[in-house]
């Protein structure tokens, strides 16, 4: 994986594939109940990103991003992966009909699109996953964790991509 870390929690992809595989690796760690919550303007990546931890849950349909079905479920891999595009929601009390509650926190693995804005009304533990374009090709991926889970989620991605750095060395 040609990922690169920049520091403790902050890492540099320079291909879509880069982040694709990110995504995978990182999906080794995730479990029931982690919530995910990517920020990142359009075209930033959060679709290549999720493709890769559909991939790496061992989910193999495509996955597009559900910015007008608002919700899509991949539930072919070891754990379910439920991906929320909140682009469209304009105020919390639409968040009911997304069916966003009967899953985030407990069942499966949450991905939120555009979650940022409602975080509040969402969850209190999250891990928030920042993208940041820094050229055509480029981009700084940073994890802030938000609770206890969250924090051990972002200490182990961290030593996955060491450990997966030392490999390849
Ligand atoms: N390092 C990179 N990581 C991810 N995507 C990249 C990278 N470099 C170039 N790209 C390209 O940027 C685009 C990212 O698109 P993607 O649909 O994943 O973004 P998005 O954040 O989901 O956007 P939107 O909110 O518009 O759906 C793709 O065309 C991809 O090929």
């Amino acid at each position: 994986m040609a990922i690169q870390r920049l520091e403790h929690g902050a890492y540099l992809s320079t291909s879509s594939e880069d982040t694709k595989d990110f995504g995978a690796l990182l999906a080794r760690l995730l479990a029931d109940g982690d919530v995910l919550v990517l920020t990142g303007g359009l075209g930033a990546g959060k679709t290549q990103f999720t493709k890769g931890v559909a991939q790496g849950l061992g989910d193999t349909h495509p996955v597009t991003s559900p910015t007008f079905t608002l919700m899509a479920v991949h539930d072919a891999g070891r754990i379910p992966l439920y991906h929320f595009d909140l682009y469209r929601i304009e105020h919390a009390f639409e968040l009911e009909d997304t069916g966003i509650f009967d899953v985030l926190g407990y069942e499966g693995v949450c991905l939120l699109e555009w979650g940022e804005r409602f975080s509040d009304e969402l969850s209190d533990a999250y891990l928030s996953m920042v993208i940041e374009r820094t050229g055509e090709y480029g981009r700084k991926i940073c994890f802030v964790p938000h609770g206890e889970r969250a924090s051990e989620l972002a200490e182990a991605i961290d030593e996955l991509v060491l450990a997966t750095m030392n490999d390849t060395d």
